[in-house]
């Protein structure tokens, strides 16, 4: 695990950074065409921290020209694999070298705990580039069964200019979640970050440029989803589009494709994900340490998020019992002190959506069992509501905040149906003693990623999203990731008559 500093030491990092403000295109830091700004606010104090650029359609336009050119030069789509390889190796190592300098941008930025940006942002970046790095010269391609008349190569190449449109929840994470394999495959790439989280992206941007990548190849464009993100999903020359974040914006993704150029689309959306406690499952405090980690996690600002607890009636009480003792162990506070679990939501929009919910449980009659509770900063405490019926707004909405519902079944029968009963299909756990039980579920869930006695993401060598309407056109992660950033092409040679 990476060394953690004192809160102090976190704080001083922040007090001596010089924010990026600016957009990152064709090699250079550029204010927008026409010089307006969003001004970037710590949730967690309230106090501006800088203002980013308020890019528009023009400067979308200048970062897809210079995306084009850099592809069809060759500078990067055409460099060989290992020298390729070897810059995004030194990226890797600049990240780390700036890897406290990342982690206080990061937490102040966004509110996520420092503890997390430091052991798990970070060297999961670090990770992920890394992974896609050393793919880039192990992969081959093939040849089809023909017959000895003919030779058919079957060839993967990049597919060309990415948009790359990122959240706000895991803004430097997401990013090299897209980011690693589009430019392992060649691609060049054209990345939004979310408006309220961007500075992280820029500074990689600036570490992309100095650990060689050709100017032109990586640009992070920023400024709001209505603009930027509009005029990148809507853009006649971008080839490809690959989106984490709302069902509602992912859904417009895909009408900017059809009425564009018929972009690929790779969509990764929400989740409403079930964690089923079986009354056979065993050891409850790990149980219970998962299904705390699984709802309050990233302060439940994850699309993984297991927000519903459905759980047999036998094992309930106990459970929720240990439940409630682990997550008062969850401390929440300022994002830079280092022994807190929970930070500061996004921003204030967000946390007035997510404390709206404690009313709607109240309307509901949902039982309270703790928190509940809001405090200025952009905190909300972990909650938890007993006595949620799956159609209720609580079990059926994506809150995307440390909320968790607590829905009783009788059966498994019932557990699985209900589990399976949400618009959404991301992830889902089941907590079973029983091996049988435990994959006949793992086959029911209708979810993209199944943890069994565990919650989890899978990791980098595992593709990620969502069945139904948490995801569309291609996972991230894993091989598969890769893949989906290249285009199949089928060489055919005619070999004449044999001589
Ligand atoms: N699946 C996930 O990981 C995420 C889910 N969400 C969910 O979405 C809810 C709303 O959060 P938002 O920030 O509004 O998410 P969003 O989906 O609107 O934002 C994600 C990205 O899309 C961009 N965007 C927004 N409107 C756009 C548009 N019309 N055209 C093109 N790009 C656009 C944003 O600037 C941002 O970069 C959250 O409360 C949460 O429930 C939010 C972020 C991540
Ligand atoms: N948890 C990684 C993906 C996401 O929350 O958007």
């Amino acid at each position: 695990m990476a060394d953690l500093l004192t809160q102090d030491e976190y704080k001083a990092i922040a007090a001596q950074l010089t924010p990026p403000s600016m957009s990152f295109i064709n090699g250079s830091l550029r204010p927008a065409s026409d010089g307006g700004t969003i001004a970037v606010t710590n949730p967690a104090t309230g106090e501006k921290i800088t203002e980013i650029a308020a890019c528009t359609t023009e400067d979308v336009d200048y970062a897809v020209a210079s995306a084009r050119a850099a592809f069809e030069s060759g500078s990067w789509s055409k460099m060989h694999p290992s020298e390729r390889k070897g810059i995004l190796i030194k990226l890797t190592q600049l990240i780390e070298q700036h890897g406290d300098e990342l982690a206080v941008l990061e937490s102040i930025d966004s509110g996520k705990p420092i503890f997390d940006c430091v052991t798990i942002d970070i060297p999961e970046v670090v990770h992920t580039i890394s992974w896609h790095a050393e793919l880039i010269d192990k992969i081959y391609d093939q040849t089809a069964p023909v017959g000895s008349g003919a030779m058919a190569m079957v060839v993967r190449e990049p597919v060309g200019v990415v948009g790359a449109v990122l959240p706000w929840n895991f803004p430097i994470l997401m990013l090299a979640w897209k980011m690693a394999p589009s430019l392992a495959a060649g691609c060049s790439v054209v990345l939004k970050p979310a408006a309220q989280t961007s500075l992280t992206a820029i500074r990689v941007a600036e570490l992309a440029a100095e650990a060689g990548v050709p100017a032109g190849v990586f640009n992070v464009v920023t400024g709001s989803g209505r603009v930027v993100g509009e005029a990148i999903g809507r853009h006649m020359d971008v080839d490809m589009v690959t989106f984490t974040g709302s069902t509602v914006t992912g859904r417009r993704f895909l009408n900017y494709s059809a009425d564009s150029n018929i972009k690929e689309v790779v969509l990764e959306l929400g989740g409403k994900n079930p964690c089923v406690v079986l009354d056979d499952a065993e050891d409850l405090d790990t149980v219970a340490e998962q299904v705390v980690a699984a709802a309050f996690w990233n302060m439940g600002e994850n699309c993984s998020a297991g927000s519903r607890l459905i759980v047999q009636e036998g094992v309930k009480e106990a459970l929720l019992a240990k439940i409630v003792a682990h997550a008062k162990e969850w401390k929440t506070g300022d994002p830079l002190d280092p022994s807190n679990q929970l930070g500061a939501l996004v921003d204030k929009g967000h946390f007035d959506k997510v404390t709206e919910y404690f009313d709607i449980a109240k309307e509901d009659g949902h039982r309270l069992i703790m928190g509940g509770e809001s405090v200025d900063g952009c905190y909300v405490l972990p909650t938890i509501y007993d006595d949620v019926k799956n159609s209720d707004r609580l079990a059926q909405e994506e809150i995307f905040g440390p909320v968790l519902s607590v829905i009783t079944v009788s059966s498994y029968e019932e557990a699985i149906a209900v589990a399976n009963d949400t618009e959404y299909g991301l992830a889902a756990s089941v907590f079973t003693a029983n091996a049988r039980k435990s994959m006949r579920a793992a086959q029911a869930l209708r979810a993209g990623t199944v943890t069994v006695n565990c919650f989890g993401e899978g990791d980098i060598t595992t593709p990620f999203g969502g069945y139904k309407q948490s995801g569309f056109g291609g996972r991230d992660n894993s091989i598969h990731a890769h893949d989906q950033f290249t285009q199949l092409k089928t060489i055919w040679v005619d070999l004449g008559d044999e001589a």
